[in-house]
């Protein structure tokens, strides 16, 4: 059979076969793709498969590449901590190369140079500490910008209004990336309520359409094209038009004054070690691009699940909600400080995080040498994927694994104090680690958290009439809520503190 590989055991230096993970026989040529195809959407194949199977680990065949779908967190750390830099490059594909514009900035970047490079840049100058504390005040702008938002759809009528939270929570996190890069929350003219005009609600769809495809199984290289060129439509006047002005004040532009540098002047103000700029205008349109799309999805997802889970389960909501108050009282809206503070607000986010993740798979992790993991052997050129799905909802790991329990999260052995959002054990996968780590751990957190506070806060969220329960059914093609969650919201703080949001 053609995928053994020998290796030679020890010093008896016999030749012992290490066969490939479990999976589906293939055919010749296009491997299991026609199986996949027939039983679309193509992660539930693969889970059902390894559930026949009785695997944590399999090999799927498409074409001539080996899939390696993961679901158990031994097996995980065996990737991404034992055998980090083997599996640290990503794939290529027409999508990502698109997106990144010939593979310039970092999430889809295969392992490289130019990966090492922007890497370096955005981490030393972009979403360093000392970055992301001066732009605290623009991702106020928008945690108060998101209660005024959902205020204004409250006054409406006397006894709360039915509110779209999946489209309030997409609009604050589409409002804090182009707040912090662009310093500007509206492309056009916006809208009075502090609500999105027609240009942010486009942005925040192309985004998501882009997401959606880049790493799909469907041949669907056509659709995100156009998204990407609807978002770029955004995003390069912009960036071109700064990057003059930048040049023309060159002499004014003084080191000492990067206080209130936006994300986008950090790019462009970004310096090698002989004093030139280190990022081309393309580098920096791609890295935007990236940025732009690494932040909207995930907080934005965890907080409609989360509330529609609460929602369904009061005692959770009311013990989230009494948190809230014990440690920021009614008196002031909550900020960033306090979230030290709130781990039971954080407990549910990683609960949502857990069991209804974005995407069905982590971004994919693909071999640039043949290696052993889990005793199988896994050809070079392979794609890892962790299973989000499979390790959120492992019933090994996890006891009712379907059930939306924060307290499991709260007195664990790893979190004695403090919730955090991220799961180094990879029991689930919330930011990943190791080399392909995210890079945006902090802002991510921050915004997740802020996001759900400030709704918890600053309402009390009910079924709207004639509903008994959210429907909390997943759509039939990927993890998302299958219609976006819609709850009634009424004002639970003194209308002062509102109207001061008022512009
Ligand atoms: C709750 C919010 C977020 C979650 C759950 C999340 C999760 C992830 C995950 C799972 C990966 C892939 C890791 C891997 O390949 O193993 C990733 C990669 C990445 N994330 Fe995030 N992310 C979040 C927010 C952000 C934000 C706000 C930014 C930046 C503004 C960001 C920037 C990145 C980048 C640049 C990568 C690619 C790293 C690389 O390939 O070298 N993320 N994120």
């Amino acid at each position: 059979m053609l995928n053994i590989f020998f290796k030679i055991q020890g010093s008896e230096k016999k030749l012992k076969p290490l066969a490939l993970p479990p999976g589906p026989s293939p055919c010749p040529i296009v491997g299991n793709l026609q199986d996949m195809w027939r039983k679309k959407p193509a992660f539930n194949w693969i889970h059902d498969v390894m559930k026949e199977l009785n695997t944590d680990i399999a090999c799927i065949r498409l074409g001539n590449v080996h899939i390696i779908p993961v679901t158990s967190p031994k097996i995980a750390l065996e990737v991404l901590k034992d055998n980090d830099s083997t599996f640290a490059t990503r794939p290529l594909t027409m999508g990502t190369e698109y997106s990144s514009r010939g593979f310039l900035s970092i999430a889809v970047v295969p392992l490289g140079q130019q990966w090492k490079k922007m890497r370096k840049v955005v981490a030393s100058h972009v979403l360093c500490s000392a970055r992301l504390h001066s732009l605290l005040f623009k991702r106020r702008e928008e945690a108060d910008n998101l209660v005024r938002f959902v205020y204004n759809q409250c006054c409406k009528s006397g006894s709360g209004s039915v509110v779209n939270v999946r489209h309030a929570a997409r609009q604050y996190c589409g409002n804090v990336m182009r707040n912090m890069m662009f310093n500007r929350r509206y492309f056009g003219e916006g809208i009075e309520d502090g609500g999105p005009g027609f240009e942010e609600e486009e942005h925040v769809e192309s985004l998501f359409i882009v997401l959606q495809h880049l790493y799909s199984f469907t041949l669907s290289d056509y659709l995100p094209c156009d998204a990407i060129r609807t978002v770029s439509k955004y995003h390069d006047p912009i960036i071109e038009e700064r990057i003059q002005q930048r040049s023309h004040h060159h002499g004014n532009y003084k080191k000492g004054s990067d206080d209130h540098q936006d994300l986008l002047d950090a790019l462009i103000s970004a310096k090698d070690e002989t004093g030139r700029p280190s990022l081309s205008v393309d580098e920096i349109k791609a890295q935007c691009m990236d940025l732009m799309l690494a932040t909207v999805d995930n907080p934005s997802n965890a907080v409609e699940w989360a509330l529609g889970e609460m929602i369904n389960q009061p005692d959770i909501l009311k013990k989230a909600k009494e948190g809230v108050d014990m440690f920021v009282g009614k008196e002031r809206l909550v900020q960033e400080y306090d979230i030290p503070q709130l781990n039971y607000v954080k407990a549910c986010l990683r609960e949502a995080l857990r069991l209804h993740p974005v995407a069905p798979f982590n971004l994919p992790h693909v071999s640039t040498r043949d290696a052993t993991i889990a005793g199988y052997f896994i050809p070079k050129g392979s794609h890892v994927l962790l299973s989000r799905l499979g390790l959120g909802r492992n019933p090994n790991v996890w006891k009712d694994p379907l059930k939306f329990m924060p307290e499991r999260h709260i007195g664990s052995t790893d979190h004695h104090l403090q919730v955090e959002l991220t799961e180094p054990e990879l029991r689930f996968v919330s930011f990943g680690r190791g080399r392909r780590g995210c890079m945006g751990v902090a802002l991510g957190s921050e915004m997740s958290v802020i996001l759900l506070a400030r709704l918890l806060q600053g309402f009390d969220w009910s079924l709207p009439s004639h509903e008994e329960k959210i429907d909390l059914a997943e759509s039939k093609y990927d993890l998302l809520m299958a219609k976006p969650m819609h709850a009634r919201a009424k004002p639970r703080l003194a209308a002062e503190l509102y109207n001061q949001l008022i512009k």
